[in-house]
């Protein structure tokens, strides 16, 4: 059995993995072993079956024991303790959720459904390091890849509505504290079928407005708003939200031509799926069944909801799709610009093919 180290397994992306690994049974194959960087000592979790104690997550030493290295404890952590692994001689596999490694020529960006072909040939010629995708990125691509398979794709643009759960746990908590301030200062208001509509508009508004919500961690109300920006600014305009977008699914298809895709990345107060709207260049004109069934072949998550009213407004959004594995892809149609432009809206969950799944499926990979 191998020997596999867990760092970051109580954050939010790593309690979904430890979720998700539960309920594939995943602990029987290997032998787990946990690590902290604030509770060394502490009591190792007690869902693998065995007990133990946490082991302390800077230590070298301890680290080069283990045959695989699973963390999702951020790109901080990584930055620090991956080179000196390496620097130390360990040969071992590193799977990694923070965004660090991933461009970098010796990793390879993991979303096996999309790219297992070259995760088995980066296996094959040695390669270490295994970084899961950006979200955006990595749902796109479960929804619409079957395009990119074909060849169909001559561009991408896209407008993203992304959850707060992509900025941390901390995040999720202040979006739903800020709801529930608005919400309490019209509470009366709203109770009187009689009030005046606008009246509550105008209070919720003010409060929005008299710096009294919390605002640490998004900077700005999100709550009845939203946020036009997502990470760092780059020097060319785009935010390194944007600048993944073609980054990342070049490198995880491994095109020779590069596939421009670009847009807007928009956080909203969704909690924790992202969807996106597509405008897709296609290289030709195909007929929308035959684009339907190309999407639904591709993988056993994506889902073709029908371009129709009920089924969009009951199938396709973060309410109905929150906490499955289902990546559905809607709203398929020609647009006016021409018949080689297609319309597409995907939902998919941020924590799961987003984050902890694709980690998951590259350990399942290796043990
Ligand atoms: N959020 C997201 O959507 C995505 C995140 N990622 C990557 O994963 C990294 C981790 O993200 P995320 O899981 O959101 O981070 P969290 O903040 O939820 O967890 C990170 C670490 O914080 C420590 N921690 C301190 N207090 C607590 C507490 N009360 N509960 C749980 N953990 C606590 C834990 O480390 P310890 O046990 O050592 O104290 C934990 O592993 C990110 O930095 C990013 O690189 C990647 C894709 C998506
Ligand atoms: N940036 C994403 C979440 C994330 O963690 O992305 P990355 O893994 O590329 O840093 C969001 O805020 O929705």
């Amino acid at each position: 059995m191998k020997n596999v180290g867990f760092i970051g397994w109580r954050g939010m992306v790593g309690s979904v993995l430890m979720q998700r690994m539960i309920q594939e049974q995943d602990f029987n194959g290997i032998n787990a072993i946990f690590f902290s960087t604030s509770q060394t000592g502490q009591d190792a979790p007690s869902f693998t079956g065995k007990t133990g104690i946490l082991h302390n997550a800077y230590d070298i030493d301890a680290l080069k024991a283990l045959d695989i290295i699973v963390t999702c404890q951020g790109g901080d952590y990584t930055s620090d303790i991956y080179p000196k692994l390496r620097d130390a001689g360990w040969q071992g596999y590193w799977i990694d959720a923070a965004s660090t490694l991933r461009m970098k020529d010796d990793a390879i960006i993991i979303l096996d459904p999309v790219n297992r072909t070259n995760i088995d040939s980066a296996l094959n010629r040695g390669i270490k390091t295994f970084v899961g995708g950006n979200c955006t990125v990595s749902l796109m691509l479960m929804s619409l890849g079957g395009l990119f398979a074909a060849d169909l794709v001559d561009w991408v643009s896209v407008s993203t509505y992304q959850a707060a759960s992509g900025g941390g746990a901390r995040h999720m908590r202040e979006l739903l504290t800020q709801m529930g301030m608005l919400h309490a200062d019209v509470a009366k208001e709203l109770a009187n079928p009689h009030s005046s509509i606008l009246d509550i508009e105008q209070k919720v508004t003010a409060k929005m407005r008299d710096g009294s919500l919390p605002t640490d961690n998004f900077g700005v109300p999100l709550a009845g708003s939203l946020i036009p920006w997502i990470d760092k600014q780059l020097d060319n305009g785009q935010s390194r939200e944007e600048w993944k977008g073609q980054a990342e699914t070049n490198k995880i298809l491994g095109t020779s031509s590069i596939i421009p895709v670009d847009g807007l990345c928009i956080r909203i107060g969704a909690l924790r799926c992202h969807s996106q709207s597509f405008t897709i260049k296609l290289k030709q004109d195909i007929a929308v069944p035959d684009i339907e069934q190309l999407l639904s072949a591709h993988n056993d998550w994506v889902k073709v909801i029908p371009n129709d009213r009920e089924l969009s407004m009951k199938e396709l959004t973060p309410a109905a799709v929150t906490g499955t594995l289902s990546t559905p892809v809607g709203r398929l149609r020609k647009l006016n610009m021409g018949k080689d432009f297609l319309s597409a809206f995907t939902v998919g969950d941020q924590l799961l093919w987003g984050a902890a799944e694709p980690l998951r499926r590259m350990l399942k990979i290796l043990c």
